[in-house]
Formats: C-alpha cells, structure tokens, sequence
C-alpha cells in the first residue's frame, strides 16, 4: 500500500541522513524489503546508504553488498534468497542510477543482477527523480521496464529527499533543482 511505502521511504531518509555530505554525489538511503502473505507489512532484508562501505559506493550498492554479507554468498547469487513468491521490493529515496560519472558499475545494473527467472528484485521504489547534476535525462527507469522489474516513483517526499542528497552541494546548485522542480510543479515555494 502507498502508507507502507511511505513508510520505507522516510527510512531511506534517515539512512541518508548518516551519508557523509559530499558535492560530487547525492547522500540516498536504500532499504530492500520482502513481502509475503504471511508478512504484508514486509521484512527488511537489508539497508545501506551512501559511502556507507569503503570506497566511492552508493546506497544501493551498499544495500545489495550487505545483504550478500550477511548470507556468505557472493551477489550474482542472492537471487537465491529473494524467491518470486517472496515479492522483494528495493526502496530508495534517489532514482537508481543507470550511469555514473565515476564509471562504476551502475546500480541499475546491479538490481537487474539479481533477477534469475522470477526470483530476485522485483520492484524499485524511489521518492524523488535524479538532478541534473551529474546526469541529466536519466534511463534508469527504461532499463528497469526493459528488464521486466516494476518501478514506482512516489514524489510526496520529494522535497525533504532532495535537500538531504544535495546537502554539501553549492547553493546555487540546489536552487537551480528548486526553480526545476517548481516549474514542474513539483515542490511548492518555500
Ligand atoms: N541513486 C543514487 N544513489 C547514490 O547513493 C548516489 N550517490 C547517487 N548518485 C548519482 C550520481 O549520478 C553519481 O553520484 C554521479 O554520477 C557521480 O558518480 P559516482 O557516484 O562518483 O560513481 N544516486
Ligand atoms: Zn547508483
């Protein structure tokens, strides 16, 4: 239900809120949640946030690597964990990524790495769409339709999300997403 995915956003709130603020990233929480009919108010399998693990890593990323940690297996192989009728669903509060300056391995990429038939990630929630800062004019979500998982982005938390990831950016950077935003209608003016 959308309460129940408001309620996983505002998490990846939180988690991003412990990212060390930098201006050539966004600060992003992730949360992986199974649900299942025993359990529709779902279980979290694993969080992570921006340069939570060592190196130039992003929340999901972090998320994914933890939750292959925690079960000893390697990632290619944590579809094992995530069976289709356990309907897995990865919440972050930024757009996954499907291209990064850096050249690493896109999160985009790394979600897809986890389908195996049906198992695997099914959904990708996120809270608000990438700046234009680094990339403009995303395809994540193309790739996500292309690779057969849902996506779903719920913009009621937009705001607060935005100011979170942009922390540590130059204000005329985080003005310029405000003017965007509110030419799309988007955040209302403050
Ligand atoms: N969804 C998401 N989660 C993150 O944890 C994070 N840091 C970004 N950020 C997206 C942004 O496009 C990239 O941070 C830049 O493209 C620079 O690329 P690197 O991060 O240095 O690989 N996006
Ligand atoms: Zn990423």
């Amino acid at each position: 239900s959308k309460e129940t995915s408001l309620k996983y956003l505002s998490q990846t709130i939180d988690l991003a809120k412990k990212s060390p603020p930098k201006s050539t990233n966004f600060r992003v929480g992730c949360v992986i949640v199974s649900f299942s009919s025993v359990n529709p108010a779902g279980t979290i399998l694993s969080t992570g946030y921006t340069l939570e693990l060592p190196g130039n890593t992003h929340a999901e990323q972090c998320a994914l690597t933890k939750l292959a940690d925690n079960f000893a297996i390697t990632e290619p192989e944590i579809f094992t964990l995530l069976p289709s009728e356990a309907h897995t669903t990865l919440y972050t509060s930024l757009e996954p990524c499907n291209l990064r300056l850096s050249g690493n391995l896109p999160c985009v990429q790394r979600i897809i790495a986890t389908r195996h038939n049906d198992s695997g990630i099914q959904k990708v929630v996120f809270g608000a769409k990438e700046p234009s800062t680094f990339v403009k004019d995303s395809q994540s979500c193309k790739a996500l339709t292309e690779a057969g998982i849902e996506w779903e982005y719920l913009p009621d938390l937009e705001e607060e999300i935005l100011k979170v990831a942009m922390e540590g950016h130059d204000k005329k950077d985080v003005e310029a997403e405000q003017q965007q935003k509110q030419q799309q209608g988007g955040i209302q003016p403050r």
